[in-house]
């Protein structure tokens, strides 16, 4: 692996060909490089990753872990705008620092779990996984985004791993101008799908509440709307962390790195907690 400052240099140059291009979205880099198969589904982590966390490790590993195979890619994907907030720090060329930390300690989690009982994979069964950026904010333009750059064989079906809340947001019809209904979603749904992990929280409700969407958006209460009830098919619902476990975000592993709590080491993966460690890429210096 390269070293920190190394990784930093090399994604702070190729950020900033990308930012200075047309392109809407580029692979920067693949791990392991080359030797991969063609991929026949790719996966997609889109993310601040401000900084990369244990969620989103649990998140992408559970989607890989179902169907372990290696002709499956995981794209982990860093969206330069965000559709509602303001970029805060780290610097990006730290965050795509972190994801290719993250990807490998993503690689040693599946190479170290058991798929099925009695198997462990080995590393070529492992998925490669891509460090992606985009300009694009919404969902539906990233697929698009995706499918039209030429990195992908196409057709390829994309599965968006997202938290209960983003797909909250996918559905409010507010980020459709002008007619602000949800029809703008039919080609993401026409095509891809979205694995959700449910996030039970007071601010976003029980996960009763949040099956009650899915069996909503199924029974055509957002027809109305534009919401098609044959989507539902299209969303698939999984389980995040269990009630007696800890909320882990980013925003949380921020709030550890500022008062130096040894919660970090729960909160982010190995590689990500060194280079937090290392290069504090949150610190008042680091962001000028
Ligand atoms: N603990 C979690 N449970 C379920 N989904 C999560 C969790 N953490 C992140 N996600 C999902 O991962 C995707 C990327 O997350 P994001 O980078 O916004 O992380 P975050 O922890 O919510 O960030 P922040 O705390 O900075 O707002 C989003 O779709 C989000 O819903
Ligand atoms: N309608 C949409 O497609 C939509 C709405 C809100 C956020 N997003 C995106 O979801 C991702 C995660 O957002 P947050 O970092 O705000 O949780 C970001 O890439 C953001 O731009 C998409």
């Amino acid at each position: 692996m390269a070293s920190f400052r190394s990784l930093r240099t090399q994604y702070a140059s190729l950020l900033k060909k990308f930012t200075a291009s047309s392109r809407d979205f580029e692979v920067l880099a693949s791990i392991p490089a080359d030797g991969c198969p063609a991929p026949k589904i790719l996966y997609v982590l889109d993310s601040s990753f401000n900084p990369p966390t244990r969620a989103h490790l649990r998140i992408a590993s559970s989607a890989l872990l179902e169907r372990l195979d290696p002709s499956s890619r995981l794209l982990l994907l860093l969206a330069t705008q965000n559709a509602d907030k303001p970029s805060k720090p780290a610097l990006f060329e730290d965050r795509l620092a972190m994801m290719e930390l993250f990807a490998h300690d993503l690689r040693s989690h599946l190479a170290t779990s058991t798929a099925a009982p009695g198997h462990t994979p080995s590393l070529e069964e492992i998925p490669a996984i891509d460090i992606g950026v985009t300009k694009k904010p919404y969902f539906v333009d990233k697929a698009s985004a995706i499918e039209t750059s030429g990195a992908y064989p196409t057709p390829l079906e994309q599965v968006h791993l997202t938290g209960y809340d983003t797909l909250i947001r996918i559905f409010n019809p507010k980020y459709y101008p002008p007619e602000h209904t949800l029809a703008p979603l039919a080609p993401l749904f026409s095509e891809h799908r979205l694995r959700v992990t449910l996030r039970p929280s007071d601010e976003w409700g029980s996960k009763d509440e949040q099956e009650a969407f899915l069996l909503a958006l199924a029974r055509g209460d957002q027809e109305s709307e534009g919401g098609r009830r044959e989507w539902a098919e299209r969303i698939q619902l999984v389980e995040g962390r269990k009630p007696d476990q800890q909320p882990v975000s980013s925003t949380r592993a921020r709030e550890a790195i500022q008062s130096a709590s040894d919660d970090l080491e729960w909160l982010v993966p190995e590689n990500v907690h060194q280079f937090l460690l290392s290069e504090k890429p949150y610190s008042a210096e680091s962001s000028l």
